[in-house]
């Protein structure tokens, strides 16, 4: 979709002309909502139960995945007027990447869940629109397929931690090897949180097999789990394997700060640490030496009663952000939240559960449907608010206020 008539992609003159293209001028209704409060409900009449309720879930009463809508809907923005805003640039430089959007997909695993195309279809959704992928250790797709899928299109890698280090360094290894450029370190999730909703229900998909298709693949994981089950392979016994390549993402317990160098002894490009929310945290991360952090908490699926990631940015942006590049995901659904975001002075703004709903809703073209919307939505809330790049958006353009949150709320 870019477009090489103006500076740089135009997502909303893009999105335009699908529309025409589909057919949608003609009366026919697009298959995935344009209202990103709406694709929850079109996923659960769409897709098979277990699926969509993994995505839907939060950890205990979901209170941080509410704060994380309405901690947005605490911001305003102040429009201006006859400033021109055309052709506008979208475009962030990430790690010494210049990237064409300050948006990139979120890591999320078990894809298959989802939808046939699983990881493969996202991944080729943001290589349509030059979203960067980020691809989750506990992926249905290994490392090589996505490569292979998308070998020219930006990828970062995801790591759940394991605690043996040859494993780990196995898991980088394969990411450098096939075109990973940086390094997404997953802290807040070395155990699943209490997800009542996946408990009830007892989905727990991870325990038959489902994303583990990435740790299967893995030769010193093979190697491994013969060493200890009398030469068996995975295949032999996938339950069994399982629990062994579960354990070995959520170890139980948590690395600790000084295990930093052990990321750095295995990957030589940029590091990012995810699941940052205090000043604290992201104070060592800087002192520690990483490149970059995620303020995110897991889009309210870990620690439930956990800050809303739009609370802290403002004081994390304060206290490290010419230190290190700040990030920030979990709860992103519109343009303005974007806006707000990327305002409150995160870097990029990554997002999860919308793009894997329309997976769900439609494979690929859904992912992909998902995020062309959501970047047009992005283009046109720049150029409204006056913004003509995204070093334009600045705090002052924000007010802080004070109502809980807006009529048409669906909290
Ligand atoms: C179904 C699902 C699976 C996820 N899997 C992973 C994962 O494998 N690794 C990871 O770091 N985060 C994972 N996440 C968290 C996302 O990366 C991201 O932090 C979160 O979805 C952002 O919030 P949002 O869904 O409100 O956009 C997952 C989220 C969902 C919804
Ligand atoms: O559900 C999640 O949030 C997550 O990170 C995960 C955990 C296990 C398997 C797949 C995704």
């Amino acid at each position: 979709m870019a477009d090489q008539d103006g500076d740089g992609p135009q997502p909303y003159a893009a999105y335009l002309r699908t529309v025409v293209q589909k057919g949608l001028l003609a009366g026919e209704l697009p298959i995935v909502t344009t209202n990103p409060s709406w694709l929850e409900e079109q996923a659960k009449k769409k897709m098979n139960r277990a699926g969509f309720e993994y995505i839907l879930g939060g950890a205990g009463e979901s209170s941080t995945m509410d704060a994380n809508r309405l901690a947005f809907r605490q911001w305003k923005i102040v429009p201006r007027v006859l400033k021109p805003t055309t052709p506008r640039d979208l475009s962030v430089t990430l790690f010494g990447h210049k990237y064409d959007v300050p948006v990139l997909m979120a890591p999320v695993g078990v894809n298959s869940l989802f939808h046939k195309d699983k990881e493969i279809g996202v991944a080729q959704a943001c290589a349509a629109l030059n979203v960067p992928f980020t691809m989750s250790t506990v992926a249905q797709t290994t490392i090589e397929d996505i490569a292979a899928a998308v070998p020219d299109s930006p990828k970062w890698f995801q790591l759940y931690w394991p605690s043996d280090e040859e494993t780990t360094a196995s898991l980088l290894k394969r990411a450098k090897d096939n075109g990973f450029t940086a390094l997404v370190v997953t802290l807040d999730t070395w155990t699943l949180a209490w997800r009542p909703h996946d408990l009830d229900s007892a989905n727990l998909p991870f325990l038959l097999g489902e994303g583990c298709a990435n740790g299967f693949a893995d030769p010193v994981v093979r190697r491994k789990f013969a060493e200890m089950s009398d030469g068996g392979t995975p295949e032999d016994n996938i339950v069994q394997a399982s629990v062994y390549w579960i354990g070995e993402a959520f170890p139980g317990s948590s690395h600790s700060w000084g295990d930093i160098k052990i990321l750095k002894k295995y990957w030589d490009g940029p590091i990012i640490l995810k699941g940052i929310l205090s000043v604290e945290d992201a104070e060592l991360a800087a002192e520690h030496g990483v490149d970059g952090i995620i303020v995110s908490n897991h889009g309210g699926r870990q620690l439930d009663g956990a800050v809303a990631t739009l609370d802290v940015l403002p004081e994390i942006v304060d206290a490290v952000g010419s230190r290190v590049t700040v990030m920030m995901d979990s709860g992103i659904r519109t343009g303005a939240d974007i806006v707000k975001a990327l305002a409150l002075g995160a870097k990029a703004v990554l997002v999860g559960r919308p793009v894997v709903y329309g997976l769900g809703i439609n494979g690929k073209e859904g992912a992909e449907a998902v995020l062309a919307g959501l970047l047009a939505d992005l283009d046109l809330t720049m150029g409204f608010a006056g913004a003509k790049r995204v070093a334009d958006l600045k705090r002052s353009l924000l007010r802080r206020v004070k109502y809980p949150g807006d009529v048409r709320s669906n909290l």
